[in-house]
Protein backbone atom coordinates (compact mmCIF):
# COMPACT_ATOMS: atom_id res chain seq x y z
CA UNK A 1 0.00 0.00 0.00
CA UNK A 2 0.92 3.92 -0.64
CA UNK A 3 0.07 7.05 -2.03
CA UNK A 4 -2.77 6.57 -4.60
CA UNK A 5 -5.05 9.32 -6.25
CA UNK A 6 -8.15 8.16 -8.07
CA UNK A 7 -10.25 9.71 -10.13
CA UNK A 8 -9.21 13.36 -9.05
CA UNK A 9 -10.60 16.73 -10.60
CA UNK A 10 -9.43 20.46 -9.78
CA UNK A 11 -10.81 23.64 -11.14
CA UNK A 12 -8.48 26.88 -11.27
CA UNK A 13 -9.75 30.28 -12.68
CA UNK A 14 -12.98 28.20 -13.47
CA UNK A 15 -11.02 25.71 -15.62
CA UNK A 16 -11.14 21.96 -14.93
CA UNK A 17 -7.26 21.67 -14.72
CA UNK A 18 -7.21 17.89 -13.35
CA UNK A 19 -10.50 15.66 -14.83
CA UNK A 20 -10.21 12.17 -13.42
CA UNK A 21 -7.05 11.48 -12.73
CA UNK A 22 -6.10 8.12 -11.13
CA UNK A 23 -2.24 7.54 -10.31
CA UNK A 24 -1.67 3.70 -8.52
CA UNK A 25 2.24 3.42 -8.29
CA UNK A 26 3.87 0.45 -7.49
CA UNK A 27 5.38 0.56 -3.74
CA UNK A 28 8.94 1.27 -4.05
CA UNK A 29 8.88 1.76 -7.60
CA UNK A 30 9.36 4.92 -9.65
CA UNK A 31 6.61 6.20 -11.51
CA UNK A 32 7.09 9.05 -14.21
CA UNK A 33 4.14 12.16 -14.60
CA UNK A 34 4.78 13.08 -18.31
CA UNK A 35 2.43 15.94 -20.51
CA UNK A 36 2.97 19.23 -21.66
CA UNK A 37 3.81 22.03 -20.20
CA UNK A 38 0.24 22.90 -18.51
CA UNK A 39 -0.98 19.32 -18.35
CA UNK A 40 -1.52 18.98 -14.88
CA UNK A 41 1.64 17.45 -13.61
CA UNK A 42 2.07 20.05 -11.00
CA UNK A 43 -1.09 20.08 -10.15
CA UNK A 44 -1.48 16.32 -9.51
CA UNK A 45 1.54 16.01 -7.23
CA UNK A 46 0.15 18.56 -5.22
CA UNK A 47 -3.06 16.85 -4.69
CA UNK A 48 -0.59 13.93 -4.03
CA UNK A 49 1.05 15.70 -1.15
CA UNK A 50 -2.04 17.34 0.40
CA UNK A 51 -1.51 20.41 -0.23
CA UNK A 52 -4.20 20.87 -2.37
CA UNK A 53 -7.63 19.23 -1.84
CA UNK A 54 -9.24 17.45 -4.81
CA UNK A 55 -12.54 18.93 -6.05
CA UNK A 56 -13.94 15.64 -6.29
CA UNK A 57 -12.07 11.67 -6.29
CA UNK A 58 -9.46 11.17 -3.38
CA UNK A 59 -6.06 10.63 -2.31
CA UNK A 60 -5.22 8.27 -0.14
CA UNK A 61 -2.09 6.98 2.04
CA UNK A 62 -2.36 3.17 2.58
CA UNK A 63 -6.03 3.56 2.36
CA UNK A 64 -6.50 5.61 4.01
CA UNK A 65 -7.87 9.18 3.02
CA UNK A 66 -5.30 11.97 3.45
CA UNK A 67 -8.16 14.56 4.97
CA UNK A 68 -8.74 11.70 7.61
CA UNK A 69 -4.92 11.30 8.53
CA UNK A 70 -2.61 13.78 10.86
CA UNK A 71 -0.41 16.72 9.14
CA UNK A 72 2.40 15.18 10.92
CA UNK A 73 1.95 11.32 10.40
CA UNK A 74 2.10 12.65 6.23
CA UNK A 75 4.89 14.53 6.67
CA UNK A 76 6.53 12.08 8.30
CA UNK A 77 5.69 9.53 5.55
CA UNK A 78 5.94 11.77 2.12
CA UNK A 79 8.57 14.04 1.05
CA UNK A 80 8.38 16.68 -1.55
CA UNK A 81 10.29 18.38 -4.01
CA UNK A 82 8.86 21.56 -5.17
CA UNK A 83 10.46 23.39 -8.67
CA UNK A 84 11.25 26.21 -7.29
CA UNK A 85 11.87 26.47 -3.26
CA UNK A 86 11.44 29.57 -1.04
CA UNK A 87 14.64 31.80 -0.95
CA UNK A 88 15.28 30.57 3.00
CA UNK A 89 17.82 33.85 3.73
CA UNK A 90 20.03 33.69 6.89
CA UNK A 91 19.98 29.78 6.68
CA UNK A 92 23.20 27.29 6.03
CA UNK A 93 22.66 24.39 3.77
CA UNK A 94 22.86 22.11 6.72
CA UNK A 95 19.97 24.54 8.14
CA UNK A 96 17.85 23.91 5.21
CA UNK A 97 18.78 19.91 5.12
CA UNK A 98 17.36 19.74 9.07
CA UNK A 99 14.86 21.07 8.03
CA UNK A 100 13.63 17.29 6.59
CA UNK A 101 14.15 15.86 10.42
CA UNK A 102 11.11 18.70 11.85
CA UNK A 103 8.33 16.21 11.61
CA UNK A 104 10.18 13.25 13.41
CA UNK A 105 10.97 15.55 16.12
CA UNK A 106 9.13 16.13 19.61
CA UNK A 107 7.97 19.90 19.28
CA UNK A 108 11.03 22.12 21.12
CA UNK A 109 13.30 19.43 21.25
CA UNK A 110 16.74 19.78 20.16
CA UNK A 111 17.79 17.20 17.37
CA UNK A 112 18.76 14.03 18.79
CA UNK A 113 21.42 11.71 17.10
CA UNK A 114 19.32 10.73 14.99
CA UNK A 115 18.53 13.45 13.18
CA UNK A 116 22.26 14.59 12.94
CA UNK A 117 22.94 10.97 11.01
CA UNK A 118 20.00 11.79 8.99
CA UNK A 119 21.05 14.38 7.67
CA UNK A 120 24.88 13.73 7.71
CA UNK A 121 23.91 11.13 5.29
CA UNK A 122 22.07 13.49 3.07
CA UNK A 123 24.42 15.69 2.30
CA UNK A 124 27.17 12.65 1.80
CA UNK A 125 24.50 11.00 -0.64
CA UNK A 126 23.91 14.23 -2.32
CA UNK A 127 27.43 15.32 -2.82
CA UNK A 128 27.13 18.48 -0.38
CA UNK A 129 29.00 17.47 2.80
CA UNK A 130 31.49 20.53 1.93
CA UNK A 131 28.76 22.88 1.33
CA UNK A 132 27.09 21.89 4.93
CA UNK A 133 28.10 25.54 6.32
CA UNK A 134 27.47 27.91 2.65
CA UNK A 135 24.46 29.80 3.12
CA UNK A 136 21.72 28.85 1.24
CA UNK A 137 20.98 32.05 -0.68
CA UNK A 138 24.43 31.87 -2.42
CA UNK A 139 24.34 28.88 -3.88
CA UNK A 140 23.74 28.27 -7.53
CA UNK A 141 19.79 26.70 -9.24
CA UNK A 142 21.43 23.42 -9.50
CA UNK A 143 22.81 23.41 -5.85
CA UNK A 144 19.63 24.45 -4.06
CA UNK A 145 18.06 21.69 -6.49
CA UNK A 146 20.94 19.26 -5.15
CA UNK A 147 20.11 21.09 -1.34
CA UNK A 148 16.12 20.73 -1.54
CA UNK A 149 16.31 16.76 -2.55
CA UNK A 150 19.18 16.35 0.45
CA UNK A 151 16.48 17.73 2.87
CA UNK A 152 13.69 15.66 1.42
CA UNK A 153 16.23 12.68 2.19
CA UNK A 154 17.16 13.35 5.09
CA UNK A 155 13.29 13.25 5.88
CA UNK A 156 13.45 9.46 5.36
CA UNK A 157 10.52 9.05 3.74
CA UNK A 158 8.34 6.04 2.24
CA UNK A 159 7.14 8.05 -0.61
CA UNK A 160 9.00 10.81 -2.21
CA UNK A 161 6.82 13.30 -4.95
CA UNK A 162 9.44 15.50 -7.28
CA UNK A 163 8.49 18.20 -9.43
CA UNK A 164 10.99 18.13 -12.44
CA UNK A 165 13.70 17.78 -10.13
CA UNK A 166 16.67 17.73 -12.95
CA UNK A 167 15.61 20.84 -14.39
CA UNK A 168 18.48 23.04 -13.11
CA UNK A 169 20.98 20.29 -13.09
CA UNK A 170 24.19 19.84 -15.69
CA UNK A 171 24.33 16.70 -17.51
CA UNK A 172 26.26 14.76 -14.84
CA UNK A 173 24.35 15.93 -11.69
CA UNK A 174 20.98 14.51 -13.58
CA UNK A 175 22.22 11.06 -13.70
CA UNK A 176 23.99 11.24 -10.49
CA UNK A 177 20.17 12.50 -9.17
CA UNK A 178 18.24 9.50 -10.68
CA UNK A 179 20.82 6.81 -9.76
CA UNK A 180 20.29 8.26 -6.28
CA UNK A 181 16.75 8.62 -6.25
CA UNK A 182 15.79 5.34 -8.04
CA UNK A 183 17.98 3.24 -5.76
CA UNK A 184 16.19 3.94 -2.83
CA UNK A 185 13.53 1.39 -2.95
CA UNK A 186 11.12 4.74 -1.95
CA UNK A 187 7.83 4.65 -4.08
CA UNK A 188 8.50 7.88 -6.41
CA UNK A 189 6.59 10.03 -8.65
CA UNK A 190 8.34 12.23 -10.27
CA UNK A 191 6.88 14.88 -13.11
CA UNK A 192 9.83 14.72 -15.79
CA UNK A 193 10.26 16.92 -19.05
CA UNK A 194 13.46 14.87 -20.90
CA UNK A 195 11.72 11.50 -22.13
CA UNK A 196 14.64 9.62 -22.44
CA UNK A 197 15.58 9.94 -19.00
CA UNK A 198 12.25 9.04 -17.89
CA UNK A 199 12.74 6.24 -20.36
CA UNK A 200 15.60 4.98 -18.76
CA UNK A 201 14.56 5.59 -15.10
CA UNK A 202 11.14 5.17 -14.58
CA UNK A 203 9.28 1.81 -14.32
CA UNK A 204 5.92 3.24 -15.63
CA UNK A 205 4.78 6.22 -17.12
CA UNK A 206 1.43 8.14 -16.46
CA UNK A 207 0.88 10.88 -19.87
CA UNK A 208 -1.15 13.83 -19.10
CA UNK A 209 -3.00 15.79 -21.37
CA UNK A 210 -5.17 18.82 -20.89
CA UNK A 211 -5.90 17.36 -17.62
CA UNK A 212 -6.51 13.66 -17.87
CA UNK A 213 -4.48 10.66 -18.49
CA UNK A 214 -4.16 9.97 -21.92
CA UNK A 215 -1.85 6.92 -21.31
CA UNK A 216 -0.40 4.85 -19.03
CA UNK A 217 2.25 1.63 -18.76
CA UNK A 218 5.76 1.15 -19.18
CA UNK A 219 8.41 3.04 -21.01
CA UNK A 220 8.41 0.93 -24.20
CA UNK A 221 4.07 0.66 -23.74
CA UNK A 222 3.70 4.42 -23.43
CA UNK A 223 6.82 6.18 -25.36
CA UNK A 224 5.88 5.40 -28.68
CA UNK A 225 6.17 7.71 -32.04
CA UNK A 226 2.68 8.27 -32.74
CA UNK A 227 2.47 9.16 -29.31
CA UNK A 228 4.90 11.50 -28.66
CA UNK A 229 3.34 13.04 -32.47
CA UNK A 230 -0.34 12.95 -30.27
CA UNK A 231 0.91 14.69 -27.07
CA UNK A 232 3.62 17.16 -27.92
CA UNK A 233 3.56 17.44 -31.65
CA UNK A 234 6.97 16.33 -32.10
CA UNK A 235 8.45 13.73 -34.73
CA UNK A 236 10.56 11.22 -33.03
CA UNK A 237 12.65 7.88 -33.88
CA UNK A 238 12.11 5.50 -31.11
CA UNK A 239 14.83 2.63 -30.89
CA UNK A 240 15.11 0.08 -28.29
CA UNK A 241 19.00 -0.66 -28.31
CA UNK A 242 18.89 -3.24 -25.06
CA UNK A 243 15.61 -5.35 -26.77
CA UNK A 244 14.30 -4.53 -23.04
CA UNK A 245 11.40 -2.11 -21.58
CA UNK A 246 13.23 1.26 -22.18
CA UNK A 247 13.30 2.92 -25.60
CA UNK A 248 15.30 5.83 -26.88
CA UNK A 249 14.07 8.59 -28.59
CA UNK A 250 15.97 10.67 -31.16
CA UNK A 251 14.25 14.24 -32.12
CA UNK A 252 14.05 14.55 -35.80
CA UNK A 253 11.55 18.37 -35.36
CA UNK A 254 8.35 19.64 -34.71
CA UNK A 255 5.04 18.72 -36.53
CA UNK A 256 4.13 22.18 -36.39
CA UNK A 257 7.27 23.36 -38.46
CA UNK A 258 6.80 24.32 -42.03
CA UNK A 259 7.56 21.09 -43.89
CA UNK A 260 7.32 18.55 -41.31
N1 LIG B 1 -4.50 28.96 -9.32
C1 LIG B 1 -4.67 28.80 -10.64
N2 LIG B 1 -5.50 29.61 -11.33
C2 LIG B 1 -5.68 29.46 -12.67
N3 LIG B 1 -5.09 28.49 -13.39
C3 LIG B 1 -4.26 27.65 -12.74
C4 LIG B 1 -4.00 27.75 -11.34
N4 LIG B 1 -3.14 26.78 -10.99
C5 LIG B 1 -2.85 26.10 -12.12
N5 LIG B 1 -3.52 26.62 -13.15
C6 LIG B 1 -3.49 26.15 -14.58
O1 LIG B 1 -3.63 24.75 -14.55
C7 LIG B 1 -2.90 24.15 -15.61
C8 LIG B 1 -2.03 23.05 -15.06
O2 LIG B 1 -0.93 23.61 -14.35
P1 LIG B 1 0.26 22.73 -13.78
O3 LIG B 1 1.24 23.67 -13.14
O4 LIG B 1 -0.30 21.64 -12.96
O5 LIG B 1 0.86 22.11 -15.14
P2 LIG B 1 2.24 21.34 -15.39
O6 LIG B 1 1.89 20.15 -16.21
O7 LIG B 1 2.95 21.11 -14.11
O8 LIG B 1 3.01 22.39 -16.29
P3 LIG B 1 4.59 22.65 -16.52
O9 LIG B 1 5.10 21.49 -17.34
O10 LIG B 1 4.57 23.91 -17.34
O11 LIG B 1 5.25 22.82 -15.19
C9 LIG B 1 -2.14 25.28 -16.28
O12 LIG B 1 -2.81 25.67 -17.45
C10 LIG B 1 -2.17 26.40 -15.25
O13 LIG B 1 -2.14 27.66 -15.86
Amino acid sequence: MTLRAERVTRTAGGRLILDGVTVTPAPGGVTGLLGPNGSGKSTLLRLLSGVLAPASGVVTLDGRPLPELRRREVARRVAVVEQQADTLVELTVADVVRLGRIPHRRAWSAPSAADERAVGDALRRTGLTDRAAQPWHTLSGGERQRVQIARALAQEPRELLLDEPTNHLDIQHQLDLLDLVTGLGVTTIVALHDLNLAAAYCDRLVVLRGGRVTAAGTPREVLTAERVAEVYGVRVEVTHPDAGDRPHLRVLGSLSRKGS
